[in-house]
């Protein structure tokens, strides 16, 4: 016998990112299942440090430490991930970019590993955990498939998307409608997995 997944059942969710491009998607993609949210950075709460080695396992280390201030809590751990670079950046997405989160940087360091490969697939994974102050969590993993390009296109988004084209369009999730963005992405896919669990 498995036991069902826990419910969300309303009141304030704590939203358990300190990256301003992934709360405003995730807000977006929210909307119509939590009635009020607040973010882990407008709260004041500390940044864990990501000490797991999966995506699963630093969503549930960032959404267990918020929800230890009383609310229930949802974190995203995402990142691209290039099998021609042996699945880097991966876990590391946001450490590439270094402390000043500069991603044209983390972008020239991805291009400078392609040089000379022909492969040029990649990957996004978000791993989307949903914790309670008891310290239950339900998790998931979505992904979206696609093509790196060179040079970066579009002002969209955040982080890799000026490079990434996702599989099936012609342009890069830089130059999409945020709104198309939501239709197709990694954090889109988990999340239609996360609602289907928690939240109907
Ligand atoms: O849709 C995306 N489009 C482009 N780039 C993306 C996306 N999704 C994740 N990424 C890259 C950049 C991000 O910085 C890193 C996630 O790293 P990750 O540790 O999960 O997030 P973070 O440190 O930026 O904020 P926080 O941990 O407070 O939620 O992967
Ligand atoms: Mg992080």
């Amino acid at each position: 016998m498995t036991t069902p997944p826990r419910r969300f059942t309303g009141g304030t969710l704590v939203i358990a990112s300190h990256n301003k491009g992934k709360v405003r998607e995730i807000a977006a993609l929210l909307g119509p299942y939590a009635a009020s949210f607040v973010s882990a950075g407008e709260l004041g709460l500390p940044e864990p440090e990501e000490t797991g080695t999966t995506f699963i396992a630093n969503a549930e280390l960032k959404a267990l430490a918020a929800a230890k201030a009383g609310h229930v809590a949802l974190a995203d751990d995402s990142g691209m991930v290039v099998p021609a670079l042996n699945g880097d950046p991966g876990i590391y997405s946001a450490r590439w970019a270094g402390p000043e989160k500069d991603f044209q940087m983390a972008m020239g360091k991805v291009e400078d590993g392609l040089k000379g490969q022909t492969d040029r697939s990649a990957w996004f994974v978000c791993a989307l955990s949903l914790a309670w102050p008891d310290g239950h969590v339900e998790t998931v993993e979505g992904r979206c498939p696609g093509t790196l390009v060179w040079p970066p296109r579009g002002a969209h988004g955040f982080g890799y998307d000026p490079m990434f084209k996702p599989d099936g369009h012609d342009i890069t999730f830089g130059e999409m409608d945020p709104a198309r963005k939501h239709e197709m992405s990694h954090r889109a896919d988990a999340f239609r997995q996360l609602v289907e669990r928690c939240f109907k």
